[in-house]
């Protein structure tokens, strides 16, 4: 009895402690929590070129303790490279053009500066750039102020010029002085291309500042760099997306048949429907504002297919105000189609930036943290709920954004009437405006029928839309749907064209490395930051050339990929591979002969392509790529385990892959050469780079001697034309063959090289993110019909 009791009062007092600990850890994990809820994450999205690292650094200048001296003297061979990589533009853009233009006369340089644009143009071919010299500024100068030169800079959109040019040009007797420490202007407008993801932390000097500390995450926005964001994306408080409204007739430095903001347009969209935003904070900023006043007033807007409605109004600054407004509402439209009606939470802030003014970023930053980002507006007074599109779409002039943030904060009476006048005028013109069914549809376009909050945000559009033309200052003549097809854009792609042509004879003497590495990912690294971001042959390629004090000349990265669905192949006939046009064919027989000899038919289950940017010209397509897989072979090794999960789940799962890459499974990749100038020894380089990282990790006791055997396939210099096959297949005993043009170059016989080969499609770093995801929704639907 007595042990009995004591053995009770010792539970008693375990159940205590226990209690008391959990309780304890319960605090802890609270405080912490609270104090974690201090640092609101903001992650600055957006194309390339439109201005994030030059919000970064204003930030880095205004809220922490700016650059030291060591950190602007790091900036003088940005700057000097700067330079000379629009020298070498400005060179070829004039020679090219004096050749193909019909007013080709204006484009020939003067004997003199013509032999200082050679003597330059080959020291911007030399693979270090020199030192800027006073003696080399005076030529550059000389060089820039040519009458052809200025003419060819003129053609800035086309030429891919940076943005940086006329800044640099005109200081080069600063920039070349022994003692130039670059200034704070200068840093910012330096242009030099993001890799990867830096961030810092930062409190906003705002009046009404309660310690909030904010988590600011810089990205590269060019496509090669976008598959790491989504790292980035959990827990955001607000997204930062910068719009480069300049840039309506400009292209895409990855892609010369793009224009720039339609690209921004499609990934602002993108943006908007990942679903782990669908709570979150989007703040926009309409950058470049400077440069798209001047622009706006020569070019018209509607070269830009995005703006073909647009109707110039008027000139001037009232002009440039119309034009701005016109952007600004169709981002408001898309904003509104792209949110679902479970997106209500969210709010966008608008505003217009010029990311090199100071002053203008001080105040914005201010004003968009002032209050919490991550606060919805509904919760500031009830009746704005329903309306709190249209009342913060109107709100985001900052003579605005200062009203409501008096009426917030100090919630006067006035204030109140002044809004509730506002929401009745509101929802009278909304009212009247639903009787005009002509009008909503040209300005609703599609959007018919919906949730209740969702029309929520289609009665603002309403509202929105009479609103302007009750004002009778923006959309009145806005919506005659003119198709003003860019004339631009023909000379763009004639000229690019013989650049890429020019670009393609040079590759042959491009470093076989940077060719190689370009072929495949080689998988040397992963970030330390633990981001686990994988730092791919771009950022690799990037960081060698920044260490060299050399900007980057040779980026890579694959293409959008096709979407190729299974269910919808014509097997009678070939998938195209989007990108490059390559054509494959859905089926392949793959005859083994031999001892083993075997007929192995293999589905196509995805496709991709690879390309290498080259930094004063295009995208060059390196290869298209197919990947096939045996579906029987499919059937009997991962049917029993996967077939009774739904498909659209299937292809998240990383063991899914794995075990796709594990599993003795017949599969194929096929490479289709597009471009001419590889040598088969590059192809060897890359492949045995990437694939011995790759053996490392997956097995690293892996015997390395089958590397060796790879690689000595590819002893014959055997030509690599354009159209070139060149088949991987890994046959279910572990053996990968190798054929060139059709005539098999040998086999090796290693489960592990296999798999490692494999990796580089279907593994953790994929050659392309979106051909990994397209080949898992066909093998799940392989599985599903086993
Ligand atoms: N005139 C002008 N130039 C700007 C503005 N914002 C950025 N720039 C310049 O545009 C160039 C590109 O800006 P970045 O900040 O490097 O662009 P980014 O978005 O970080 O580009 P990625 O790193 O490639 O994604 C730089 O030379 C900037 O100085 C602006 O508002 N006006
Ligand atoms: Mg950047």
């Amino acid at each position: 009895m007595g042990s009995l009791c004591s053995r009770e009062r010792r539970n008693h007092q375990s159940d205590v402690e226990e209690k008391s600990r959990t309780a304890k850890i319960e605090r802890r994990i609270e405080q912490e929590t609270k104090a974690e809820k201090h640092i609101q994450k903001l992650v600055l999205l957006g194309a390339g070129d439109s201005g994030k690292s030059t919000i970064f650094k204003q930030i880095k200048l205004l809220f922490q303790s700016g650059f030291d001296e060591e950190e602007l003297k790091g900036y003088i061979p940005i700057i000097h490279a700067n330079v000379f990589q629009t020298i070498k533009i400005l060179h070829d853009g004039s020679k090219d053009l004096s050749q193909t233009e019909a007013d080709s006369l204006k484009y020939v340089m003067s004997d003199q500066n013509k032999e200082i644009g050679e003597k330059l143009s080959e020291i911007c071919d030399r693979l270090e750039y020199p030192h800027l010299t006073k003696e080399l500024a005076q030529e550059i100068e000389a060089f820039w102020r040519d009458d052809s030169i200025q003419e060819t800079y003129s053609r800035g959109n086309e030429l891919q010029i940076p943005d940086c040019a006329h800044y640099f040009m005109e200081n080069l007797q600063r920039l070349s002085d022994r003692n130039y420490i670059p200034t704070k202007e200068d840093i910012l407008i330096a242009r030099v291309r993001t890799t990867g993801v830096t961030e810092i932390q930062f409190s906003p000097i705002g009046e009404n500042q309660k310690g909030e500390a904010y988590q600011l995450f810089d990205v590269g926005g060019q496509r090669n760099e976008r598959r790491k964001w989504i790292h980035l994306f959990d827990g955001v408080t607000a997204v930062i997306f910068c719009a480069a409204i300049s840039e309506y007739d400009q292209t895409l430095f990855e892609d010369d048949n793009k224009n720039r903001l339609m690209e921004t347009k499609e990934l602002f969209e993108w943006v908007l429907k990942q679903p782990c935003f669908k709570k979150t904070s989007f703040i926009l900023f309409l950058n470049k504002f400077d440069l798209f006043e001047k622009k706006v007033l020569k070019v018209p807007l509607n070269v830009c297919e995005w703006f073909k409605d647009y109707q110039p109004d008027s000139t001037g600054k009232q002009e440039i105000e119309h034009a701005y407004e016109f952007v600004k509402k169709k981002f408001e439209e898309l904003y509104i189609q792209s949110t679902a009606p479970d997106c209500s939470d969210r709010i966008l802030k608008i505003y217009r930036t010029t990311a090199l003014d100071q002053n203008l970023v001080k105040e914005t930053f201010k004003l968009a943290s002032d209050r919490p980002f991550n606060l919805p507006f509904k919760h500031f007074h009830p009746l704005i709920f329903r309306y709190s599109n249209i009342l913060w779409i109107d709100l985001n002039d900052r003579e605005w954004n200062l009203w409501w943030f008096w009426w917030v904060f100090n919630g006067s009476t006035c204030a109140t009437c002044f809004w509730g006048l506002a929401l009745t005028c509101a929802l009278l013109l909304w009212f009247a405006s639903g009787s005009n069914s002509h009008i909503n549809n040209k300005i609703s376009g599609d959007h018919i029928g919906s949730s209740s909050s969702c029309k929520a945000s289609r009665q603002v559009k309403h509202v929105y839309s009479n609103k302007c033309d009750f004002s009778g200052i923006f959309w009145k003549s806005g919506y005659k749907g003119i198709s003003a097809v860019p004339v631009a854009f023909g000379k763009i792609s004639r000229f690019t064209l013989k650049q890429l042509i020019k670009e393609a004879e040079r590759l042959q003497s491009l470093p076989v490395l940077s060719l190689a590495s370009a072929l495949v990912p080689p998988l040397t690294n992963f970030s330390s930051n633990g981001l686990a971001i994988p730092l791919e042959t771009a950022s690799l390629e990037t960081q060698r050339c920044m260490d060299d004090r050399r900007p980057c000349e040779v980026e890579t990265g694959c293409g959008p990929c096709g979407e190729i669905y299974l269910q919808n192949l014509d097997w009678s006939r070939n998938a195209v591979e989007p990108r490059t046009g390559i054509q494959f064919p859905t089926l392949l027989d793959n005859i083994i002969t031999g001892e083993n000899a075997s007929f192995t038919p293999e589905v196509l289950v995805g496709t991709g392509s690879r390309t290498m940017t080259i930094i004063r010209i295009k995208s060059l397509k390196l290869y298209a790529f197919g990947f096939y897989v045996h579906p029987s072979d499919v059937c009997e090794k991962l049917g029993p385990k996967y077939a009774c999960i739904p498909e659209y789940e299937l292809n998240k799962r990383q063991d899914f892959y794995q075990d796709l890459l594990r599993e003795d499974i017949n599969m194929t990749v096929r490479l289709v050469v597009s471009c001419n100038g590889i040598k088969i020894s590059a192809v060897r380089d890359a492949f045995e780079k990437s694939l011995r990282a790759r053996l490392i990790r997956t097995n690293p006791d892996a015997d390395h001697h089958c590397l060796h055997t790879f690689g000595s396939i590819f002893s014959q210099d055997i030509p690599l034309h354009v159209g070139t096959t060149i088949n991987f297949h890994r046959t279910a005993d572990g053996k990968l063959i190798t054929e060139v043009g059709g005539n098999q170059l040998g086999a090796v016989q290693s489960k592990d090289l296999c798999r490692a080969f494999f990796d580089m499609y279907i593994g953790d770093v994929p050659v392309c993110e979106q051909t990994k995801e397209e080949i898992g929704k066909n093998v799940a639907s392989i599985i599903g019909t086993c």
